[in-house]
């Protein structure tokens, strides 16, 4: 029998537990959960890091920081939300000073740029690993990954592909020092959560999701949740020069659609607000793309072909 997946332990055994209450909009199933608010809606989301897993142990503990929140901020993102507060669960094998500063240090530095206060955590004995809990609110209408709606464009931010292309560059001694990769390695090392994109976007997308897994697990997530199919074309998911002079333009357009980290947005909207999706785009400085169209049916599309096992993205338990 196949091993359960994570999708399938949180499916079975994990979602709709405790009481039934009234103020949760929208529990397990979404980047964050939805919670009402006195005025505006509460978000809450939970990402762990665990070393070797989420981050190679050479990594400099100032970025592992910055990823440890990075990766929250971007949940809060993609439902167009706020960030303001931050808990840390931080497991550490030693009380190593040197270590927890440098990880505090460029936590802050990431949570002062996007005024978010950490306000507490809990600090214990164990195998490196960082958890980190972001709440914030939710300005105008939240987005989810339900919601897509045929006709729909499918668009994506910044370089997917780029931050695979980048771990491998740096888990490579032969290549990690070479300059002309610099810009991989930083697509990995300091993923930019697109906090201002999310805001902006809310209002005008229909859907939204971060891509964490891959961008056509994660385009998979919103086509499940909307109820629709989504259609790439193979045209517009060209991947950046910089990954396909690192891996060759078959390997680079696997890796844009399969490799995961990249923390950028995938979001849908009417094709009558290419404007305003562009002017959120310039607005927050971000380059956005649309790399295709949702249609009747199910599943994710890659001119006419249907896309699974290869590009199912990141699996926690899939050996
Ligand atoms: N241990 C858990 N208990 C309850 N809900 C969970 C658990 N793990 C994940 N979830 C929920 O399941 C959904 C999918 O999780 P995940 O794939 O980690 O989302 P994301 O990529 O946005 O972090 C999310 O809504 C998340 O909050
Ligand atoms: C050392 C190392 N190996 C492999 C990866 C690739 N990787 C690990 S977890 C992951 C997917 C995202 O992690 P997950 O825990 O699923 O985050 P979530 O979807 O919950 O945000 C990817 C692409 C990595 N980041 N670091
Ligand atoms: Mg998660």
């Amino acid at each position: 029998m196949a091993r359960a997946s994570e999708f399938d332990l949180i499916g079975r055994y994990l979602a709709d537990r405790g009481a039934r209450r009234r103020d949760v909009v929208l529990g397990v199933g979404d980047d964050a959960a939805i919670l009402a608010g006195d005025d505006r809606p509460l978000l809450m989301a939970l990402d762990t890091l665990v070393e070797g897993v989420h981050f190679p142990a050479d990594l400099p503990a100032g970025w592992v920081g910055h990823r440890a929140l990075a990766v929250n901020l971007s949940d809060i993102a993609a439902m167009g939300g706020e960030p303001c507060w931050a808990l840390l669960g931080l497991t550490l094998p030693e009380a190593d000073e040197a270590w927890v500063r440098a990880f505090a240090d460029g936590l802050e530095a990431l949570a002062r740029r996007h005024a978010v206060a950490l306000v507490g955590g809990d600090v214990t004995r164990g195998p490196l690993s960082i958890s980190v809990q972001v709440a914030g609110h939710g300005n105008g209408p939240v987005l989810r990954r339900a919601g897509a709606a045929v006709g729909d464009r499918v668009w994506v931010s910044g370089r997917p592909g780029d931050a695979m292309g980048g771990l491998a560059v740096w888990q490579d001694p032969t290549q990690r020092d070479r300059r002309q990769w610099r810009g991989l390695q930083r697509a990995f090392i300091a993923p930019r959560p697109r906090v201002a994109l999310g805001q902006a976007l809310a209002g005008i997308a229909s859907a939204a999701i971060d891509v964490s897994d891959g961008l056509v697990a994660d385009a998979g997530h919103i086509a499940r949740s909307s109820g629709v199919a989504i259609a790439l074309q193979a045209t517009a998911c060209r991947p950046s020069a910089r990954l396909r002079h690192w891996l060759g333009d078959t390997a680079a357009r696997q890796t844009l659609l399969a490799g995961g980290d990249d923390y950028e947005l995938c979001f849908t909207a009417p094709a009558a607000a290419d404007a305003a999706v562009l002017q959120a785009a310039r607005a927050s400085r971000t380059p956005v793309r649309c790399i295709g169209a949702v249609s009747a049916g199910a599943g994710v599309w890659l001119d006419g072909e249907a896309l699974t096992a290869d590009t199912a993205g990141y699996r926690h338990f899939s050996d």
